[in-house]
């Protein structure tokens, strides 16, 4: 199939070029919390939204066989006074002018490889979604987590939203109310689409915590829009 993919693009056919109608349009919106009030029992409800099966194996297949060729890295970064390794790997791409500090590290914007770029303009295309730069993520298995946090760094453009794709084995994604003890979880499957609505950012954690049981990799693209030349 990865062949016949290869095949395909060659010839000019563009995996990325429109939504298909197999894929999320039906199931768009399952869970569309983007009245982010509060639901009938008071309690607050994350203003996201939820697509199902955004992309298609095809273009699933295209963009994991990309991701092997990705430059990953394990930085250190200290907490409380000591250096550790990140419990996952990762790598930044962006525009000119978007790098990023994020947990301490400055991470400078390597040229979008040719899959990533596809995704970020069929999510422009597909959701009106603007991006100048995307975080990937390798988890190995279910040791890789990421703890709760928020994506509010200062140069994260304000009113943007967060585009967050899922490849390769489901995973819980946690949402954590950060002034009361709401939590959701969401399991996210390959070709899942999250968008995380401004300002969710400023009320809510995220998380991917530990899962054992899950022995194989997964993937997350976080698209994000920087203020360009933030850093100089
Ligand atoms: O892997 C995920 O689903 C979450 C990634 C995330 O929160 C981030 O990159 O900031
Ligand atoms: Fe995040």
């Amino acid at each position: 199939m990865a062949k016949d993919n290869e095949r395909r693009d060659n010839q000019g056919y563009d995996l990325f070029s429109e939504l298909d109608d197999e894929a999320g349009l039906d199931l768009q919106l399952s869970l569309n919390l983007t009245d982010h009030g509060l639901n009938k029992t008071g309690q607050p409800i994350p203003p996201i939204t939820l697509v199902r099966g955004y992309l298609n194996a095809e273009q699933q297949l295209a963009l994991m066989k990309e991701a092997q060729t990705y430059p990953l890295s394990r930085p250190e970064i200290q907490v409380f006074g000591q250096f550790h390794a990140i419990p996952r790997q990762q790598v930044w791409f962006g525009d000119l002018g978007c790098d990023y500090l994020y947990s301490g590290l400055f991470i400078r914007a390597l040229p979008w490889p040719k899959y990533a770029q596809k995704l970020r303009d069929k999510l422009a295309r597909d959701y009106g979604l603007a991006s100048n730069g995307v975080l990937v993520n390798r988890y190995a298995d279910g040791k890789d987590c990421m703890g709760a946090h928020s994506d509010d760094e200062p140069e994260i453009a304000r009113g943007s939203h967060i585009a967050s794709i899922s490849l390769g084995a489901t995973r819980d994604f946690v949402l954590k109310h950060k002034h009361s003890q709401t939590k959701h979880c969401i399991s996210l499957h390959s070709g899942d689409l999250l968008i995380m609505h401004w300002p969710m950012q400023n009320d809510w954690l995220h998380s991917l915590p530990k899962r054992l049981k899950v022995k194989e990799p997964r993937w997350n693209y976080t698209f994000r829009q920087l203020i360009v030349n933030f850093h100089g």
